[in-house]
């Protein structure tokens, strides 16, 4: 792969299942994400954008190497952070023991993880709960030490999730300060927000990815534009519409199974709205 290249995606699908409604029933598999191609480039910062369920956390799970596609490749080329609510904290240990364990798991040596604890004394602020069981925390402190450990691990790609919508404004504040001193180190930032104008603030390009397929990827004005202008024509549907709307892109999800009755069942229910 070209050095110059952070994440190429080739023929990227992940095929999650739905259970049925009632047990008997068999599941539907679909495609949560479905045939993505793109290359990010090193120092490159990406907006990913899309309604709910469009697939955005799949693909951060999926770039923090947490998951693998089921069909084609997502190649990343550095290592990576993702810093999302409640992922990657244990909600039985304390904050310490959170970041003794994230450093274990990666092979770190003591004195760096020492030096990670120093940091996230430093930057997550929240003083003694660092010695009591993350279930304890709100989810704003929950952010704070999530965001404070993987910015101390200095990952050479930061994925964030939907991190700076939890807690309080002044904290999302500086961790968009740290970020942007992150962004002009030349590091590489996968940034999901559903904060538009965060988005085309921060960010160089963007992804919108909806119904789990690419939708449109570059320019970061474009993009939000023309994303801005389908979410205020889907806020604009009724009630009615609006599902009709999540039904068929659904449908275009779904894995075609002549076996599944249950898939039958689900396409002759769409039809029928
Ligand atoms: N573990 C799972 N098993 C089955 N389906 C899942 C699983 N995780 C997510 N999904 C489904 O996959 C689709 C994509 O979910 P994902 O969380 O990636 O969307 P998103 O764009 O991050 O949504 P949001 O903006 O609401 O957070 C959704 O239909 C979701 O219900």
């Amino acid at each position: 792969m070209d050095s110059n290249i952070a994440i190429e995606a080739r023929h990227a699908s992940k095929i999650y299942e739905l259970r049925g409604k009632e047990k008997k029933d068999e599941g539907v598999k679909f495609y949560a994400l479905k045939d993505l191609n793109f290359t990010v480039q090193k120092g490159e910062v990406v907006g990913i954008l899309g309604t709910n369920g469009s697939g955005k956390s799949t693909m951060s799970i999926i770039l923090a190497g947490i998951c693998d596609p089921d069909e084609g490749e997502m190649i990343v080329n550095g290592s990576q952070a993702l810093v999302a609510i409640n992922t990657g904290l244990n909600q039985q240990l304390t904050g310490m023991e959170n970041i003794e364990l994230k450093g274990a798991l990666l092979g770190l040596s003591k004195r760096r993880i020492d030096k990670i604890k120093q940091g996230v004394i430093d930057f997550a602020e929240i003083g003694d709960f660092l010695y009591q069981p993350v279930k304890k925390y709100s989810s704003g402190m929950k952010s704070r030490l999530g965001f404070a450990i993987n910015l101390c691990l200095d990952p050479e790609i930061m994925i964030v999730d939907e991190a700076l919508s939890v807690g309080d404004k002044g904290f999302a504040a500086k961790c968009l300060e740290k970020m942007k001193e992150l962004r002009d180190q030349g590091k590489t930032i996968i940034f999901i927000s559903h904060n538009l104008k965060q988005v085309r603030d921060f960010c160089d390009t963007a992804m919108w990815i909806e119904g789990g397929m690419l939708r449109e990827y570059g320019d970061i004005d474009e993009v939000c534009d023309r994303y801005a202008e389908y979410v205020d024509y889907y806020n604009g549907l009724s009630g009615k519409e609006k599902k009709k709307e999540r039904d068929r892109k659904f449908a275009r999800r779904i894995i075609k199974n002549s076996k599944r009755s249950f898939l039958d069942k689900v396409f002759a229910a769409i039809r029928s709205r």
